[in-house]
């Protein structure tokens, strides 16, 4: 099956636009976890354990695992969250010459989907759009301070060069897989990419810790009501806000991930 099709399928199962970010930092997992043989791993599944009921996908981003025990904890992890039956979307950001994105894309054996970065062109991107079960999530306009340096550029023959990237995506979808990646922290463009792509889903990052805009999220996100609006740190590390009383503390710190998730797939569906 197609992935935004068991995207929609995952997003109407639990009423949920919600992506849960799975970027466990080494320096902020809490003690419960420590002496596991694998903590991040063992992080992830009690995140997954207390999130699974509000999650439309799961997106671990590559940089907290990039190394032996992070890829072990990586592959639990992905296959835990099969086991919930929450499609994954791994956050790896690649690109590069037709050769290396070919191994690249190997990736996509485990995981549904990926984010891609556009900045080396269509060829860069062909073995992953060519998985045609997988969706493949392009960079276009980021969350991050500095995404305006390049993302902004006004282009000789009109328009900027995020909004080229948006047209290009929509040249790149032959196959329906091709998703992009659009900021919450930028409503304004969420808007105008919303104008120039109507059917293309978007992954939207940065509400939560980054303060990004849910309404503009939900409102912009969703082509045909599939999309995906991520908070990572914002849900797992909810637990270190403190004690609600009564609780052990690993119940106590994993039932604030598990209501971090819930009140922030209420907020989205406020405006679904
Ligand atoms: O591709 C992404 O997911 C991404 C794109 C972007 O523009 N901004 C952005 O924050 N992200 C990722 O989304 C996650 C955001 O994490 P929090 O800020 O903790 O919610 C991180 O894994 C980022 O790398």
């Amino acid at each position: 099956m197609h992935f935004f099709a068991r995207l929609g399928e995952r997003i109407e199962a639990v009423d949920s636009v919600v992506s849960v970010g799975l970027d466990p930092d080494p320096d902020r997992l809490p003690p419960s976890v420590a002496d596991a043989d694998l903590p991040r791993w063992s992080f992830n599944r009690r995140i997954i354990d207390a999130t699974h009921e509000y999650a439309a996908c799961y997106k671990p981003n590559a940089a907290f695992y990039e190394d032996a025990d992070g890829w072990r904890a990586l592959e639990e992890t992905i296959a835990y969250a099969h086991g919930k039956d929450v499609p994954v979307l791994l956050d790896a950001k690649r690109g590069d010459i037709g050769n290396t994105a070919r191994q690249y894309a190997e990736i996509l054996d485990m995981a549904d989907a990926i984010t891609a970065n556009p900045y080396m062109g269509q060829d860069s991107l062909a073995p992953f759009l060519q998985r045609t079960d997988k969706g493949v999530f392009v960079l276009c306009r980021t969350s991050n301070p500095g995404g305006s340096d390049l993302q902004d550029l006004e282009l000789d023959d009109g328009g900027t060069l995020y909004e080229r990237v948006a047209g290009l995506a929509a040249g790149w979808n032959e196959y329906g897989n091709v998703g992009l990646v659009v900021g919450a922290t930028n409503p304004d463009e969420l808007e105008e990419i919303r104008e120039i792509v109507p059917d293309i889903p978007f992954l939207v990052p940065g509400v939560g810790a980054q303060g990004g805009d849910a309404e503009a999220a939900v409102e912009f996100g969703l082509a045909d009501g599939v999309g995906l609006v991520n908070s990572s740190r914002g849900i797992i590390f909810a637990g270190e806000n403190g004690a609600r009383g009564g609780e052990p503390p690993e119940e106590e710190y994993f039932g604030a991930a598990g209501r971090a998730a819930k009140r922030l797939k209420r907020r989205l569906n406020e405006f679904r």
